[in-house]
C-alpha cells in the first residue's frame, strides 16, 4: 500500500475575499512579510494578487517556494481559461505546479520535517483511499487537488501549505532550479516507463519543448538510441543538439505531409521499417499522425502532449501494422526516481533554464514564456534570500 494520507479539505479553495489583487502593471517592491503570488483570471487576465501567510494544518508543512517553473498548461490556462472541458478559469486562480523550496514551518504531527529543510513539491493531493489510489495510480484519482488547476491556486507564491507526505526532500546537490524542474522531468519518465522504452530502442520525439527535450536527456540516460527529433523551429532543435550532440533532427516544414516527414525521419534514423517508440510532445494532430507512420510493426505511439478534442488518425494503418496508441495524463511514484537520476548525474536539468524572475516581476516571466521571438525554453520566478 502506499503510504500518503493525505485528503485535503475543499472548503480551503480561496476565495475572492481572501485576496487581494494588486494594481496591474506595478512592480511591488519585495517584502518578505507579503505572500505575493501570480494568478490566471478570466477574460485571458493575468494579475500579482497578495494571499495570507497559510498556517500550517496537522501533518502539513508550509514551504517557502524558492524556484517555480512556468509550465505550458499554466499559460494555456492564462490564455485560453480552460483545458480541455473540466478545467476551466471561472475565477481568480493562482497559477504554478513546478515548484521547489524550503520548509518554513512545520505543522502539528509531521515528523522529519524541520524548518529549513531543501524540498520539491509534488503538486498533485489524491484522496490517499479510492480504489486507484489503492492500485497506485494516483494521478486518475477522481478527487485529486491539483495545485494550479482551477479552482486550486497555485505554488507560484511566497508561502505555501502542503502536506508533509507529498514534499520530497532535496540532497544538497540538486539546487531548487532543478527542484522545480524536476516536474517535468516526472512528466517524461512517467510517459518512458508506460511506452516500455528499453534499452537500444529507436526512438522518436515530436517536439522540443521542454518536456521533448527533457524527455530527450531522460531517454538518452535510457539508453534509446537512435534518437530523432522533431520541431517546426529550427531554434528548439539547436537545443536539443546542444543538450544531446548525438541526436538526429528533424525539422517539420509548414504543408508537408505527415507520411513524408516519416519517411525523412526514418532515413534520418537509417532504418526503413521504422522505430520502436514514438514519445509525442506536441499534442498536433499532424505530428500525432507522423509519429504513426515513422512506428515499425508493433511499434508504441506514445502521446504525453494535450491537443484538439477530437483528431483523426491512420486507423488501418495502425491496425494492419499493429501500432499501439498510448496516452500519459500526469504522473504517479515518479519523484523518488527523478531524484535519484538527477543527483547520480544522469540527467542534467540546468541548461533548460533560460529565465528568471523574480516573485515581483512574474507578470514579465509570463510573457517572456509566451514570446517566441524570446528563446525561452524554461522561464522561472525565483524568490532568493536577499
Ligand atoms: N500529459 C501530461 O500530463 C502533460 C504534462 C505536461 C505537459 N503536457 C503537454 O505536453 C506538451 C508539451 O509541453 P511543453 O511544455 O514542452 O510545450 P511547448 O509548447 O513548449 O512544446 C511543444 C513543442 O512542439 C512543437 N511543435 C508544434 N507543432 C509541431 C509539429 N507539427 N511537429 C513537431 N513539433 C511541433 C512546438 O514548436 C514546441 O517546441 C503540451 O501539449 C503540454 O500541454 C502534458
Ligand atoms: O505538468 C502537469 C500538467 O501541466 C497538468 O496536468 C496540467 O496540464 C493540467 O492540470
Ligand atoms: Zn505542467
Ligand atoms: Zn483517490
Amino acid at each position: 500500500m502506499p503510504d500518503y494520507p493525505t485528503a485535503y479539505d475543499p472548503a480551503r479553495v480561496l476565495q475572492h475575499a481572501d485576496f487581494k489583487i494588486l494594481e496591474d502593471g506595478t512592480i511591488p517592491q519585495r517584502d518578505t512579510s507579503k505572500n505575493v503570488a501570480a494568478a490566471y483570471a478570466p477574460q485571458a487576465k493575468l494579475h500579482l494578487i497578495e494571499k495570507p501567510v497559510p498556517k500550517p494544518r496537522e501533518g502539513e508543512v508550509v514551504v517557502h517556494v524558492r524556484a517555480t517553473g512556468i509550465c505550458g498548461s499554466d499559460c494555456h490556462f492564462w490564455k485560453h481559461g480552460r483545458i480541455g472541458d473540466s478545467m476551466v478559469v471561472s475565477n481568480t486562480c493562482g497559477a504554478g505546479h513546478e515548484s521547489a523550496g524550503e520548509v518554513y514551518e512545520v505543522g502539528p504531527g509531521v515528523e522529519g520535517l524541520k524548518k529549513g529543510d531543501r524540498v520539491a513539491l509534488e503538486a498533485g493531493l489524491p484522496c490517499g483511499e479510492c480504489e486507484i489510489c489503492r492500485i497506485g495510480r494516483y494521478n486518475a484519482c477522481p478527487d485529486v487537488v491539483f495545485f494550479s488547476t482551477p479552482p486550486y491556486h497555485g505554488m507560484l507564491t511566497r508561502y505555501h501549505a502542503h502536506p508533509a507526505s507529498w514534499v520530497h526532500r532535496l540532497p544538497d546537490s540538486i539546487s531548487f532550479e532543478e527542484g522545480a524542474l524536476l516536474e517535468p522531468l516526472v512528466v517524461a519518465l512517467a510517459g518512458i516507463e508506460r511506452a516500455g522504452l528499453r534499452l537500444g530502442d529507436p526512438l522518436l520525439i515530436c517536439g522540443a519543448g521542454p518536456i521533448g527535450l527533457i524527455s530527450l536527456l531522460a531517454a538518452r540516460a535510457a539508453g534509446a538510441t537512435p534518437i530523432v527529433i522533431t520541431d517546426i523551429a529550427q531554434s528548439r532543435l539547436d537545443v536539443a543538439k546542444q543538450l544531446v550532440p548525438g541526436v538526429k533532427t528533424v525539422l517539420v516544414e509548414r504543408g508537408i505531409e505527415p507520411k513524408d516527414v516519416a519517411a525523412k525521419i526514418k532515413k534520418e534514423a537509417g532504418l526503413s521499417l521504422g522505430l520502436s517508440v514514438a514519445l509525442e510532445c506536441s499534442g498536433v494532430e499532424s505530428s500525432v499522425q507522423t509519429a504513426v507512420y515513422a512506428s515499425k510493426f508493433g511499434g508504441t505511439v506514445f502521446v504525453i502532449g494535450a491537443g484538439k478534442d477530437f483528431q483523426s488518425l491512420p486507423f488501418m494503418h495502425m491496425s494492419v501494422n499493429e501500432i499501439d496508441l498510448k496516452f500519459q495524463y500526469r504522473y504517479a511514484n515518479q519523484y523518488p526516481k527523478a531524484i535519484r537520476l538527477v543527483e547520480a548525474g544522469l540527467i542534467n536539468l540546468k541548461p533548460l533554464v533560460t529565465h528568471r524572475f523574480t516573485l515581483e516581476t512574474a507578470i514579465e516571466a509570463f510573457e517572456t514564456a509566451v514570446d517566441v521571438t524570446r528563446g525561452a525554453i524554461k522561464v522561472q520566478i525565483h524568490d532568493d534570500a536577499l
